[in-house]
């Protein structure tokens, strides 16, 4: 499904190379790749050891091109989690931005679900077809809609894929065209404008939504225009991590960390009155 695949040089440094790139070469020698599959050992030029794997969705991620800032996995874990995405459901998000965020939500929603992802900057939506290209997510050249582009040929080629992702070029804040959606994912300025769109596309059973903002304030503004929508079960987060060095001489939480990235508000649309 990846269409990548890994090296890892005795440093732990990771090279993402293409599938079928038959040499490798760096500071360490040269590496001949010529069927060889993920799983072996190989030796370079100058006697380097050198593991090739098979990449992550993360390893794809942390080097994937980027246009915006992406969702850190720690904020992304919380989101699916809190927000209990599943398989088969159907995920409206936006914005795409680079992608990050979408590749863990088709990924949690599976073959059976799909997630529909807005994006109002087409340069961006491109970018993060690409993103998701690699990921098996979408098809190359697969249409983008509200793309005015030239027709180019579409693969579809059968190859390994969730094929699971639409992507949509459109202002999210001036609605949402999906009906009976379960959960909607927000991670752009202005969150609170999107609620009352939001409140219209969520299946009234199950529907629940998430929203990401840097500021406190507009986190404050976010659960206030929930609120007045009837949304209910509100909650706000915040997800620190700290990596734990664990050597000989002792073990302690790393002395970095990232101190700050953003608030995470999940909660649920309210059920209609029975008739
Ligand atoms: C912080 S980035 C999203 C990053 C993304 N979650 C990721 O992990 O790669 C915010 C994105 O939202 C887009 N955006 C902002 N307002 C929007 C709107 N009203 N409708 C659609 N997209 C919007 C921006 O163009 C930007 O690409």
């Amino acid at each position: 499904m990846i269409r990548k695949k890994m090296l890892i040089d005795e440093r732990e440094k990771k090279y993402l190379i293409d599938k079928k790139l038959d040499r490798f070469g760096n500071d360490l020698g040269l590496v001949d790749l010529k069927e060889k599959k993920e799983g072996v050992v190989l030796k370079s030029h100058k006697g380097h050891e050198f593991y090739l794997v098979e990449p992550t969705i993360y390893d794809i991620v942390k080097k994937m091109k980027r246009t915006v800032t992406t969702l850190l996995p720690k904020d992304i874990g919380l989101i699916i989690t809190y927000l209990g995405v599943r398989e088969g459901e159907t995920v409206v998000e936006a914005g795409t931005g680079s992608g990050a965020l979408t590749i863990y939500l088709a990924n949690a929603v599976g073959k059976t679900g799909k997630v529909i992802t807005y994006e109002k900057r087409p340069e961006f939506a491109k970018v993060a077809r690409k993103n998701l290209e690699i990921v098996g997510l979408v098809r190359k050249n697969q249409k983008i809609i509200g793309l005015d582009e030239e027709d180019e040929d579409e693969n579809l080629e059968e190859e390994d894929g969730l094929y699971n992702v639409i992507q949509k070029i459109g202002d999210v804040t001036k609605g949402i065209e999906e009906k009976d959606v379960d959960a909607i994912v927000l991670d752009m300025p202005d969150p609170w404008n999107v609620v009352p769109h939001a409140k219209k596309a969520l299946n009234k059973a199950r529907g629940r939504i998430a929203t990401y903002v840097p500021y406190i304030e507009q986190a404050k503004k976010t659960v206030e225009a929930l609120k007045e929508h009837g949304f209910f079960d509100i909650h706000t987060y915040e997800c620190l991590v700290r990596e734990i060095e664990i050597s000989e001489k002792g073990v302690r939480p790393s002395t970095r960390m990232v101190g700050h990235t953003g608030y995470i508000t999940i909660a649920r649309v309210k059920p209609e009155d029975e008739e």
